[in-house]
């Protein structure tokens, strides 16, 4: 009987009880997978995945027999709810078996790539294609490592991913929605949701455009007028001076060009601008690796953390112990003996094929977490074990509510946790805490320096992880054709980001897929929305711990107040719309970028003058990826 509530609860006791085994059944044979790719583990995780996939099916259309409108209990009404989205298990049978076999084989191709030096190994991403991206500029190399990378995964991917957006839409429309980008989005309860993300990307942009001007500024300055147009979008891939006898793309292309009898070349685009290296990140979603290019103050250059903790022989275990050691300051939970047990925190050395992508797991049995990570010792991973520290405590703190409730608020909130708490550990004050730095005080131009450091990280972020959905929700909803995917791709990167690529792209490619929440098929939207939300979560820890003076100096460390505030948070899961939540920590309802703008504040104000002496374009109008050469 569909009207009655109490078998309504009967029927999600019953969910409750069978659920767990078969999720944490498919988490196991999941961890064995991409901890350790072989032909028998992808059976067998392809084969939990349809068990999992037939339980929800069962349940979730069950659950949209029952009359949820009749009933008081907004419990039962919030769980109903959320059974009745079964995702990919409402294809049929052989359509869902083709589209794991499709999941499966973009992810592990992502995972299983390598670049090859002409005679010599091969490098795979983790640790060493970033290596080159990060500390590299020797531009022949950082091309190589760059186009290599998208010839060996993109390229790859390309045919694939389009059955797979068909088939993404067609399991949309059978659980009631008009397309993949509308389900994805669903997640966040607002049928304003668009509408707000575009409202925050325009309140940021002033940010981001000053920072790009500034950028673009010390890139010209480092590498030439002939490589940096000051008007136009920065080459995403900033080379040094092309060393004599570089032979690429764009160094034939200009041979031929001045083979060329005037009258013929006159008519055509100049070439290409010589391609230039990323902003020190593979995808220039971050750009700290170029600080030392572009330090407001260079006389004051900060210390290097790096080389710090390698100097102070740390390991990749005392990495996460540091992370322990900061949750529990806060009075959080502690990680269970299974989370040591079981966690795999270095890159296994024995030649196994694996995925190296770091990931933070919960086996849905209350007990069970871990971490996925091939940790090297740098400062950026110390940063990343704090964020999967993150997800580990979200998944500690709701470990006993229903598992239907065992996820962050919204998708944003799980990433803005682990988030927030990196703001308090970068801090100068903590890292001179923990002595990680020795230099005691911090003047204004030290500041400015530090805030320089954090913008390119979060800053530089925000067009890139604005745009890697507004791609996909194109790509979902047909306004992106598939014969298109590159160059629309790249329109948004010109758009959003104002990059270009370092040398021509064609159809024959597919750089979107070579980043892996697009091979591994995970919405990226959660990442801006954190990026803004954890400023904000910030702001109110920082009033709760007693922090008085300016944002940027704030640290959370060994705060019970601050950590009872977050634990009120973190242990409601999803179990409450995320409004809610966000009223409970910050007293306000909607996500706002004021708090990220007061952080920033001392910063803007210094490019902004500096722009303005500078006589600055913001943007970038000439806004084509050709130079107009000297031809
Ligand atoms: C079983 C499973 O998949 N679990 C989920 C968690 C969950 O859903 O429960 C999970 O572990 N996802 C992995 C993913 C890893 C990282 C990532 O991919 N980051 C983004 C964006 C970004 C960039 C800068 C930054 O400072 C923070 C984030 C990128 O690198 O582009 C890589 C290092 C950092 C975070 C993650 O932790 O979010
Ligand atoms: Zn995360």
């Amino acid at each position: 009987d569909f009207y009655n509530e109490t078998v309504a609860k009967t029927f999600l006791q019953f969910y409750e009880n069978t659920t767990r085994v078969v999720w944490n059944q498919f988490m196991e044979a999941s961890w064995n997978y991409v901890t350790n790719i072989t032909k028998k583990n992808r059976e067998e995780m392809l084969h939990k995945d349809m068990e999992r996939s037939q339980h929800m099916l069962f349940f979730g259309t069950r659950a949209r027999l029952f009359k949820i409108a009749r009933f008081q209990d907004p419990v039962v009404k919030r769980m109903l709810s959320k059974l009745q989205n079964i995702d990919k298990a409402a294809l049929p049978k052989d359509e869902l078996r083709e589209y794991n076999k499709i999941l499966a084989y973009m992810e592990t191709t992502y995972s299983m790539a390598q670049v090859c030096l002409n005679e010599g190994p091969c490098l795979p991403l983790e640790p060493d294609l970033e290596e080159v991206m990060a500390t590299s500029r020797d531009q022949k190399e950082l091309l190589w490592a760059w186009q290599g990378w998208r010839d060996a995964v993109g390229r790859q991917l390309r045919i694939t991913f389009e059955r797979y957006v068909q088939l993404s839409n067609k399991a949309a429309k059978l659980n009631g929605y008009v397309d993949m980008g509308a389900l994805w989005r669903s997640k966040y309860e607002s049928d304003t949701l668009e509408q707000d993300l575009e409202q925050l990307y325009q309140e940021l942009q002033p940010l981001y455009l000053n920072l790009h001007a500034y950028v673009r500024r010390a890139l010209h300055r480092h590498y030439g007028p002939e490589f940096i147009d000051l008007r136009g979008p920065i080459p995403a891939h900033l080379l040094g001076k092309a060393p004599a006898g570089l032979v690429t793309e764009v160094g034939r292309a200009e041979e031929a060009l001045k083979q060329m009898p005037r009258k013929e070349r006159d008519g055509l685009p100049p070439p290409l601008s010589p391609p230039t290296p990323l902003p020190g990140n593979m995808w220039a979603q971050s750009w700290v690796n170029i600080l030392d290019l572009v330090l407001p103050f260079p006389k004051k250059p900060p210390e290097d953390i790096t080389k710090i903790m390698r100097g102070q022989h740390w390991k990749p275990k005392k990495m996460f112990i540091e992370a322990e050691k900061f949750y529990a300051s806060l009075g959080l939970l502690p990680t269970p003996p299974e989370f040591w047990k079981n966690s795999m925190m270095e890159r296994p050395t024995d030649g196994r094929e694996l995925e190296c992508h770091a990931s933070a797991w919960d086996f849905y049995n209350s007990k069970d977490f871990r971490i996925k990570k091939c940790t090297e010792v740098t400062i950026e991973d110390l940063l990343s074990i704090f964020h999967q520290m993150g997800h580990i405590q979200y998944f500690l703190q709701y470990r006993n509510l229903s598992v239907i409730f065992r996820a962050g608020a919204n998708p944003a909130f799980e990433e803005a946790v682990g988030s927030v708490i990196t703001l308090s550990v970068f801090s100068h004050k903590h890292l001179l805490n923990r002595g990680l730095v020795s230099h005691q005080h911090q003047d204004s131009e030290e500041e400015v320096n530090f805030l320089m450091g954090i913008a390119l990280d979060k800053i530089a972020f925000i067009p890139f992880a604005y745009l890697m959905d507004l791609f996909r929700w194109k790509v979902f909803d047909g306004t992106i054709q598939k014969d298109v995917y590159n160059q629309e791709w790249w329109n948004l990167r010109l758009k959003y980001q104002g990059l270009c690529p370092p040398v021509p792209r064609t159809e024959e490619d597919f750089d979107p897929g070579a980043k892996f929440h697009i091979s591994a098929s995970v919405p990226y939207i959660r990442y801006f929305l954190s990026l803004v939300l954890q400023f904000q979560l910030h702001e109110a820890l920082c009033k709760a711990s007693g922090h008085m003076g300016p944002l940027h100096r704030c640290d959370i460390y060994n705060s019970k107040m601050a950590g009872k505030l977050l634990e009120d948070v973190l242990k409601l899961g999803s179990s409450k719309p995320w409004p809610e939540v966000l009223e409970k920590i910050t007293g306000q309802t909607e996500v706002s970028a004021k708090a990220l703008m007061t952080y920033f504040k001392p910063l803007l104000n210094w490019l902004v003058t500096e722009n303005v002496r500078q006589g600055e374009i913001l943007g970038w109008p000439d806004f084509s990826c050709y130079f107009e050469e000297k031809y």
